[in-house]
C-alpha cells in the first residue's frame, strides 16, 4: 500500500505531466520508490479491453482515438455513475506496491474524495497563467473546458499549489514538494 499518494490537478496545459515528471525524477534521485498513474489511462485501458480495441493506439492523439472518443466518454460517464471510484481504483491497484504514487490527472471532486479517504494523500494544484497555457497549445473548447470534467476541482483547496508559469522558480517549488512527500512517507 502506498505511503503517500500525490494527487495532481490543474487546468488543461497547466503542465500536470511536465511537473509530474519533475517530481518523479527528484524523488527517484532520493531513492524513493515512485510510480505514476493516470485516471484517464485506466479508463482507456478498460474501454479497450471490453471492446477488443488497441489500448496503445487509444493513448495517442491520432484518428484511431478520435473514432472512439465520443463512445468512450459516454461509457466512462455511465461507469462513473455506478461507481465514482472505478477508474481511480484500477489506476492505483496497478502500482499498489510503490511507496509513492503520483496520480497525474485528477479532474473531479470524486477523484480527490477517493484518494483522500483511502490513502495518506497530498493534493497538489498546478497553476499557470492563461497566456502560458495558450503558448503550450491550449485553446478553449466549449463543452470541454466549461464541463465538470475540467472545472470540477477549480475551487478545491489543495494542500499545495505549484505555480508553473513564466518567471516562477519551478525547481525550488519541486524541491519543497519532494521534501513534503518524503516526510509523509516517513510518517506512514
Ligand atoms: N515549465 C515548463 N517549461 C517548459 N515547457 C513546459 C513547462 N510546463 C509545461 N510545458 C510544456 O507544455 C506542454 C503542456 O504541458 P503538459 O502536457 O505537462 O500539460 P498538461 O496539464 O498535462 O496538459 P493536458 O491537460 O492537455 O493533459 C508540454 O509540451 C510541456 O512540455
Amino acid at each position: 500500500m502506498p505511503k503517500c499518494v500525490v494527487a495532481i490537478s490543474g487546468k488543461r496545459k497547466s503542465g500536470k505531466d511536465y511537473c509530474t515528471k519533475l517530481i518523479k525524477e527528484a524523488l527517484t534521485l532520493k531513492d524513493v520508490n515512485v510510480s505514476v498513474v493516470g485516471i484517464s489511462n485506466s479508463l482507456k485501458e478498460q474501454f479497450a479491453t471490453i471492446n477488443g480495441l488497441n489500448y496503445a493506439e487509444l493513448l495517442t492523439d491520432g484518428s484511431y482515438k478520435e473514432q472512439f472518443r465520443k463512445e468512450m466518454i459516454e461509457w466512462g460517464e455511465k461507469a462513473r455513475i455506478k461507481d465514482s471510484g472505478l477508474f481511480c481504483r484500477s489506476a492505483i491497484d496497478s502500482v499498489i506496491d510503490s511507496d509513492v504514487v503520483i496520480v497525474s490527472d485528477c479532474r473531479r471532486s470524486t477523484d480527490y474524495e477517493f484518494f483522500t479517504s483511502k490513502y495518506s494523500t497530498l493534493t497538489v494544484r498546478i497553476e499557470a497563467s492563461e497566456n502560458d497555457r495558450k503558448q503550450r497549445g491550449f485553446q478553449f473548447v466549449a463543452g470541454i473546458d466549461d464541463a465538470v470534467s475540467e472545472c470540477g476541482l477549480d475551487d478545491y483547496e489543495c494542500d499545495l499549489v505549484l505555480y508553473n508559469s513564466t518567471g516562477k522558480d519551478l525547481q525550488t517549488q519541486i524541491d519543497i514538494i519532494v521534501l513534503k512527500i518524503i516526510s509523509l512517507t516517513k510518517m506512514n
